[in-house]
């Protein structure tokens, strides 16, 4: 084991891309009883994670605390409360929706077509069957020498995935790296000192409920079972942790480990669950033999080798791309450098820059193949009740985790979300049946890792049909941007039986004979029905009908590659023709719902009719332009009556101006995530913390560089003056394209376009679009070779 290597501990000297700061955040546990309520020190830790193992570095000096986190903590059971008296209401409320009896169908809807039990317990499920996503525990170290320090550093290093500690007490000074390896599925945490001797602790696992420690050989270990919401235990979990000692001593008691003078220490963590993500039982995971056969590899190889192995397994994602916007060394911690944002209100290009790098770093830190996909905290989360269950919302919340995986080059990072989609058939395929007589599968606006897909207690938000529709457009936005046959082919069935839910659910409107979705609601938003009474529920709210139109689109197109023309592909052509499509108002703004409604909240952080400018494409400035227009309009009415007001809302508005080619307003919606949406550690709020405002960002900042969803890849579509100069490498097109730019004085100086599948590449700038044909593995620079300025 090596000693000291003094330079990464020293910002100045690298320029890399790191959050860092001059103080700890404060290693206390502060009251955590009201979920909604953030820890305010939590959220100055900094997160780790390889995608199923995750980890808080408080980096406090006397006492450290590293709260953890395993993908799988969830409280609760598999248990799917469909509702047999829907099916039978539901000719009733559509006979009351077409006559235009809003109020009596929006009551006769929440007493009939909500699920049997208490739901997700109006996001507070954690001793419910719905469960709740919860900590696994903190990690300890008491060094047990209270004092004043000196030269306090800490940084979170986004190039290659470490948290790193140091400051100087009674002129030792102390260093800790911590990093979580996914190759070796451990958390390895390194203390030093540049002095013999000098390393002495006490270290402990704790969590708030249901634990216990125990010694096993020389392993402290940490196991319990938590609440099935059912009276009884559920998920099985277990956490060990060993230390390795240069010199010194140590020894293990079942309350924690004791180091005495050491010169070094390694601290080595496994930790995982008996869970599976596999209907119906969603167990069988041999957690105690998988979690003592990681820390026994771990303890059989150097810190070095540790470290290359994850190094290298992170930056091979990492590295792929790089953005810049600012030449300017960083020379403020960031902490001060937001508060120097949200006070000056003027921008800070490293800043945006950062946050760019950090949605993929989250990203690549919360998922993994093989891994569940990243929740709404991530993987990260210190309580027992997390906000909404920590659950997976498929009303936007999940998708927007994953819209900026493929064009920020890190499309394995995706391939949990098709896990689970695919684990919900199942189940879906029996809430389908049970709630809507239909076949194929249905997702409501929640589910979780026990394959929940009933629409949840509340009708004004369970009555959202759209997120399987939602959710599907995920395989073919993969398949665009990798061209992988096998697995559309294998994702094919998903799409198929998705399409089949909604050809069995849409009816023709009785007055226009369009097809309609309903009883549904635009989600979570209410109108004013013509009685004056608030209303969710109706026929053909714009949203639904949109998502439809795109999973259409691309059931067809994906038969079209894989070469399926048959009959029932004829008949999804004529469904998608007869769809209603989007509509525009008299004031000109595109129609959320059928009905020209008045909007009881103008200003509401959904803006889930506009899906189709974004992420969906049934919207375009250049093939619709009226249609599009009609979107600004209601863009610009939504943030007038101050729409954007979550993080996640305002980061999706960076991406649909960027849709719009709206550069500053997209930009302003970027200073609003980061002004008013975004706390020390560079978190995302809700508030409170909520990790798809993170995504969102670096998927915005992603559609104002680069574009390709119209079939054109549109470059620049959305630069604002604030960004005239700048070099962006590695961002993807679809088509299987690799894009580098470097522009000077908003005008492109350097393209570079690498071709991973061949085909034709279509590009377009500034007004002009060029055609070449590419081979698979080659280098083009159309800016010379084809002009693409003149
Ligand atoms: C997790 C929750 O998901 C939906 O319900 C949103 O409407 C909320 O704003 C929140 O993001």
């Amino acid at each position: 084991m090596s000693c000291m290597d003094k330079d990464v501990h020293d910002k100045t000297k690298t320029g890399r891309l790191k959050l860092w700061y001059n103080e700890p955040a404060k290693a206390t546990v502060t009251d955590g009883t009201d979920s909604w309520k953030d820890d305010p020190e939590w959220l100055k830790a900094l997160p780790l994670g390889n995608g199923a193992l995750g980890a808080m570095v408080f980096g406090d000096v006397d006492k450290e605390r590293i709260q953890l986190n395993e993908e799988s903590m969830w409280s609760g059971s598999p248990n799917n409360d469909n509702n047999p008296k829907a099916y039978p209401a539901q000719a009733k409320i559509r006979e009351l929706l077409f006559k235009g009896k809003y109020r009596e169908a929006t009551k006769f809807t929440q007493e009939t077509q909500i699920c049997e039990g208490k739901g997700s317990g109006r996001g507070q499920g954690a001793t419910l069957p719905f469960g709740c996503f919860q900590t696994l525990g903190d990690l300890w170290i008491d060094f047990e020498n209270q004092g004043n320090y000196e030269d306090y550093y800490r940084e979170l290093d986004l190039e290659d995935a470490i948290v790193r500690v140091s400051y100087t007490k009674n002129n030792v000074q102390y260093k800790r790296d911590v990093f979580v390896s996914e190759p070796d599925q451990l958390m390895v945490v390194r203390l030093t000192a540049n002095a013999p001797g000098a390393i002495s602790f006490t270290s402990s696992l704790s969590r708030p409920e249901r634990f216990t420690t125990k010694v096993e050989d020389d392993q402290l270990v940490m196991f319990g079972a938590l609440d099935n919401g059912k009276g009884g235990n559920g998920l099985e979990y277990m956490a060990r942790l060993t230390a390795l000692n240069k010199n010194g001593t140590v020894s293990y008691s079942d309350d924690g480990i004791v180091v005495q003078q050491a010169d070094e220490v390694l601290l080595l963590l496994s930790a995982s669950t008996n869970y599976v993500l596999d209907y119906p039982s969603y167990k069988g995971r041999d957690y105690e033999k998988l979690t003592a056969k990681r820390l026994e590899n771990g303890k059989q190889k150097t810190y070095a080798q540790l470290l290359e192995a994850h190094t290298k397994d992170y930056q091979s994602y990492f590295k792929r791309v790089s953005l810049k916007l600012d030449q300017v060394p960083d020379t403020v911690p960031t902490n001060k450098r937001l508060q120097n944002l949200k006070t000056s209100k003027s921008s800070d290009l490293r800043l945006e820059e950062l946050l760019f790098q950090y949605g993929r770093y989250l990203l690549i830190s919360s998922s993994r193949p093989g891994t569940l996909p990243a929740n709404l905290q991530g993987i990260w989360a210190n309580k027992i009740q997390t906000p909404w269950n920590g659950d997976y919302h498929t009303d936007v919340n999940v998708q927007m985790n994953y819209w900026m995986a493929e064009v920020t080059n890190l499309n394995e990072m995706h391939l949990p979300l098709f896990d689970l989609m695919a684990s919900l058939q199942e189940p879906g395929a029996i809430t389908a049946k049970t709630h809507y007589n239909a076949n194929g599968w249905v997702v409501h606006p929640i589910t979780n890792i026990w394959g929940y897909t009933a629409p949840g207690e509340k009708a004004s938000w369970g009555m959202h049909v759209g997120g399987g529709a939602w959710l599907t457009t995920h395989i073919m936005e993969h398949y665009y941007f990798n061209l992988d046959k096998t697995f559309l082919r294998q994702n094919y069935p998903v799409l198929k039986a998705s399409t089949q839910f909604y050809m069995d659910w849409l009816v023709p409107d009785h007055k226009t004979g369009e097809l309609v979705s309903g009883p549904s609601v635009s989600p979570e938003n209410t109108f004013i029905a013509p009685d004056g009474s608030n209303c969710q529920i109706s026929m053909g709210p714009a949203h639904d009908q949109q998502v439809i139109w795109q999973l259409f689109k691309n059931f067809i197109d994906a038969s079209v590659v894989l070469g399926i023309d048959d009959d029932y592909v004829a008949s999804i052509k004529r469904a998608q023709a007869q769809l209603a499509k989007p509509k525009i108002g008299d004031d000109g703004r595109l129609m959320e719902w059928a009905q020209a409604f008045e909007e009881v909240e103008p200003g509401h952080r959904h803006i889930s009719h506009l899906f189709a400018l974004h992420p969906g494409y049934q919207i375009d400035i250049e093939q619709t332009p009226k249609l599009a227009m009609a979107a600004k309009k209601s863009l610009d009415f939504r943030i007038k009556n101050g729409g954007g007001h979550t993080g996640w809302s305002a980061a999706w508005l960076i991406s649909q101006y960027a849709r719009l080619g709206e550069a500053e307003k997209a930009y302003k919606s970027l200073q609003t995530v980061l002004a008013k949406s975004t706390t020390s550690n560079l978190f995302g709020l809700h508030p409170p913390f909520q990790m798809d405002a993170n995504f969102g960002t670096t998927e915005g900042i992603s559609e104002m560089l680069l574009q390709s969803q119209s079939g054109t890849i549109r470059l620049l579509h959305a630069l604002p003056d604030a960004w005239a100069t700048g070099e962006v490498k590695g961002l993807c097109a679809r088509g299987g394209f690799v894009i580098d730019m470097e522009w000077k004085d908003a005008e492109l100086t350097e393209v570079k376009v690498h071709s991973k599948s061949g085909g034709t590449c279509k590009i377009g700038y500034k007004g002009k679009t060029i055609y070449f044909e590419t081979q698979q593995g080659q280098d083009y620079f159309p800016l010379q070779a084809h002009h693409l300025k003149e």
